[in-house]
């Protein structure tokens, strides 16, 4: 399947006042297009940023990122973006909070088919019913669905997905996991979910990439996940696979601290990575894709 993401000896610095702090250097990562892939590592080593870099929202220092065979210059409807806190006006009601993103970018199509389209993305995410409670009545779930329904509903080509279920207990998180694993089976968005759950990113995943810690930090390890889809929980976890991959992946996060500077360059160095072509003019949409023109976002994040 052709690629739908390329970062190409991506990096980003932040000015400091002893000098540059570089937090990511050299990443290179392919994706491709429907394809699902985890990123994990150490707390602070740079997943959120990369994420932000790909969304738009945080701006690059070096190197290239494409997206659909187009360098990107910005956030758009074509990324959807779920933060670990979705970030909800508690003012507002469900299918309101759904509604502020669809008005923005369909702002032709009327009105009750836009409220059909808020009201279609809360069924997905099982909250057809609470499609009228205020967001501040909601628990913590049922607004992360919220914020789910949010992302779908613009009818993204990719979805990033920061810690999406980081603040969720256990039995929510494995619910919401497989809203998800529905709701991407329907649209076939491309996805980069940010985790700190090892089992998270092996059920869900098609490739886990591991990060080196930071500084300059970048790209260690990817594992290829083998299991069939649709996938089972308990089919996973009895994978005669599961467990050699989950060591692996606990092997390489006990030891990603240890990888110096130097042999950083070298894992970047190792494979010569070629310059990405990019499209010289606008791409053509898919069959049936309807292009919509580029909202203005701030750059901002929350969660
Ligand atoms: N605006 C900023 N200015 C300076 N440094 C920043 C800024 N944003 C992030 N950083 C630094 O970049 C590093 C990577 O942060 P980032 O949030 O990407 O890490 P992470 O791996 O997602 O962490 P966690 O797993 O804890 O969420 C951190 O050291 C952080 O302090």
């Amino acid at each position: 399947m052709a690629d739908y993401v390329e970062l190409y000896r991506v990096a980003k610095t932040y000015p400091q006042t002893s000098g540059d702090v570089v937090i990511v250097d050299n990443f290179n990562l392919d994706i491709a297009e429907g394809e699902f892939v985890s990123l994990i590592g150490h707390s602070g080593c740079g997943k959120s940023t990369v994420l932000s870099m790909i969304a738009g929202l945080t701006t690059i220092s070096r190197g290239q990122i494409v997206v659909a065979r187009r360098e990107i210059d910005g956030p758009g409807p074509d990324r959807g973006v779920v933060f670990q806190s979705p970030c909800l006006l508690p003012w507002l009601t469900a299918i309101d909070n759904v509604l502020l993103g669809i008005d923005r970018v369909f702002p032709h199509v009327p009105r009750a088919e836009r409220r059909a389209m808020a009201h279609y993305y809360l069924e997905l995410v099982g909250l057809a019913d609470s499609a009228k409670q205020l967001a501040k009545e909601l628990s913590q779930g049922m607004q992360q669905r919220v914020g789910i329904a949010r992302a779908f509903a613009l009818a993204p080509k990719m979805i990033l997905l920061d810690e999406p279920f980081g603040m969720l207990d256990s039995l929510t998180r494995f619910e919401l996991q497989e809203v998800l694993i529905e709701l991407l089976a329907q649209t076939k968005a491309t996805t980069l979910m940010v985790t700190h759950d090892i089992d998270e990113a092996l059920f869900m995943s098609d490739r886990v990439v591991m990060m080196t810690s930071g500084p300059a930090a970048t790209v260690g390890e990817i594992l290829h996940v083998p299991f069939d889809r649709p996938r089972h929980r308990t089919a996973v976890l009895a994978h005669p696979e599961y467990h050699l991959l989950r060591h692996r992946m606990l092997d390489f996060l006990e030891h990603a601290h240890l990888v110096p500077t130097a042999l950083k360059s070298t894992i970047a160095e190792a494979e010569p990575v070629p310059a990405i072509p990019v499209a010289a003019t606008a791409v053509v949409p898919r069959d049936g894709m309807r292009v919509f023109p580029t909202p203005e976002v701030p750059e901002t994040r929350c969660g």
